[in-house]
């Protein structure tokens, strides 16, 4: 089936997020564009570091009608709006890593402000460390359709780039296509871990 190939590519994805210690006990969810109208999305409450091709489901990302009887993840809301804003968009990505859930936390305000670090060139149109980098931040909630609402909203008035924070729950990133969201979440997690060790120091 055509689909294979995608899938094994997004297998590949999840199996490298759980080895990382990005998607701990059921945490994360990880999607794949399949064509206009779809994509293929995480079973809900799964170890997304241990699945096959059979662990996904297609989802409609303008109905959120699904194909078979299974649930899909909870957070399917947020892949589907990333989707339907981005037609560029081809995976989305989201984690709970130790970093991107303590930095969401301690961060105050609306976004985090990056700039000085030369991993910030791993995302794609950066091409200067001295450029700054603003990752939304949103507080979390349980309603999705709400918290879409909240972030299409603050898409309008700034648009949104690679990623977005949920505050004490994770990052959702995204990309063209497996390989470009893979690099926008190795690189925003790096730069999540350094940015917490520096404010750790400059704090003292
Ligand atoms: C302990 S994980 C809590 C739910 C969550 O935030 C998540 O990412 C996984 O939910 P899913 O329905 O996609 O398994
Ligand atoms: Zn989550």
């Amino acid at each position: 089936m055509a689909e294979n190939k995608p899938l094994a590519e997004l297998v590949a994805a999840c199996r490298w997020i759980g080895a990382r210690g990005w998607s701990p006990a059921t945490g994360g969810n990880m999607s794949q564009r399949r064509d206009a109208h779809s994509c293929f999305i995480t079973t809900s409450g799964l170890d997304k570091g241990d699945l096959g091709p059979d662990d996904f489901i297609t989802v409609d990302i303008h109905t959120g009608e699904t194909q078979s009887g299974r649930r899909p993840s909870a957070e399917t809301g947020l892949h589907a709006f990333l989707y339907r804003r981005f037609p560029e968009v081809g995976c989305v990505l989201h984690t709970h890593s130790v970093s991107a859930t303590v930095l969401s936390r301690a961060e105050p305000g609306s976004a985090l402000r990056l700039s000085g670090y030369e991993m910030q060139k791993a995302l794609a149109g950066q091409s200067d460390h001295q450029d700054e980098v603003a990752i939304a931040v949103f507080d979390n909630a349980q309603d999705i359709p709400a918290l879409v609402q909240r972030i299409a909203q603050r898409d309008t008035i700034t648009p949104l780039r690679y990623g977005f924070l949920m505050r004490g729950h994770g990052l959702t990133c995204w990309g063209r296509d497996v390989r470009e969201a893979r690099r926008h979440l190795e690189g925003l997690e790096f730069l999540f871990e350094c940015e917490w060790r520096r404010r750790l120091l400059e704090a003292k």
